[in-house]
């Protein structure tokens, strides 16, 4: 398997405070993540300016697209991510529109499992449409609430689709390797890293023990 890629999950909303904390970790990591929360407040701008910053990472914009797939995701395609994200629960013609937008622009799709029911059979039908990636996430309200995300990949994992897998929900130093083993081709990590009090350091160690995995 190739090597596990690292996601830095930007969630502040503070562009400034995000822009120092990408440049800190920026040597550790393989895709940005703009949050959800942050490109609410921040839109297609952002995408702009990291692009700029860091024209040589990949960028993941959580849009967590609802409805109006092909619409909402285009402009922020267009402005430089390569990967968008859609709900799992929005349904497939929604998602068959970001796949639509992705296209256009040389992109791909990541299908968010959040809160989705049936995560095997949403993560089937998703492949068959063509999403790149799917995601098992645990959200952050989900995390407060004591659950995690290793059962869900492991049921995902054992499914064998033609696409990456991407795992997030609360990874850290402690589970990283945990997941890479249970097949994550994609950990994505936010609070282990912004939270520490060396966000350099917690995303080499963190990438150091995914590789090692
Ligand atoms: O996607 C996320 C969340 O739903 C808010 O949009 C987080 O960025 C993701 O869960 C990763 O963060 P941690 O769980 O803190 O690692």
């Amino acid at each position: 398997m190739a090597r596990p890629l690292i996601q830095l999950a930007l969630d502040s909303l503070d562009v400034a405070q995000t822009l120092k904390l990408a440049t800190l970790a920026a040597p550790y990591i393989d895709i940005f993540e703009i949050g959800t929360p942050c490109i609410k407040h921040n839109g297609v701008a952002l995408v702009r300016e990291l692009r700029r910053k860091f024209p040589d990472k990949l960028i993941l914009v959580d849009l967590k697209t609802m409805d109006a797939g092909e619409y909402e995701a285009t402009p922020f395609y267009e402005a430089g991510a390569d990967i968008c994200t859609v709900l799992g629960v929005s349904g497939l013609p929604t998602i068959a529109g970001v796949i639509k937008a992705a296209h256009k622009y040389n992109g791909e799709v990541q299908v968010d499992l959040i809160n989705v029911p049936d995560k095997v059979g949403c993560a089937r039908e998703s492949a068959k449409l063509g999403a790149h990636i799917i995601g098992v996430h645990t959200g952050l309200d989900a995390q407060a609430a004591g659950q995690t995300p290793f059962a869900d990949l492991q049921a995902v994992a054992k499914l064998g689709l033609p696409v990456r897998l991407s795992v997030a929900g609360g990874i850290k130093s402690s589970t990283v390797q945990q997941v890479v083993k249970a097949g994550a081709n994609i950990v994505v990590v936010g609070a282990a890293i912004y939270g520490a009090p060396s966000p350099a350091d917690a995303a080499r160690e963190i990438a150091q023990l995914a590789a090692a995995a």
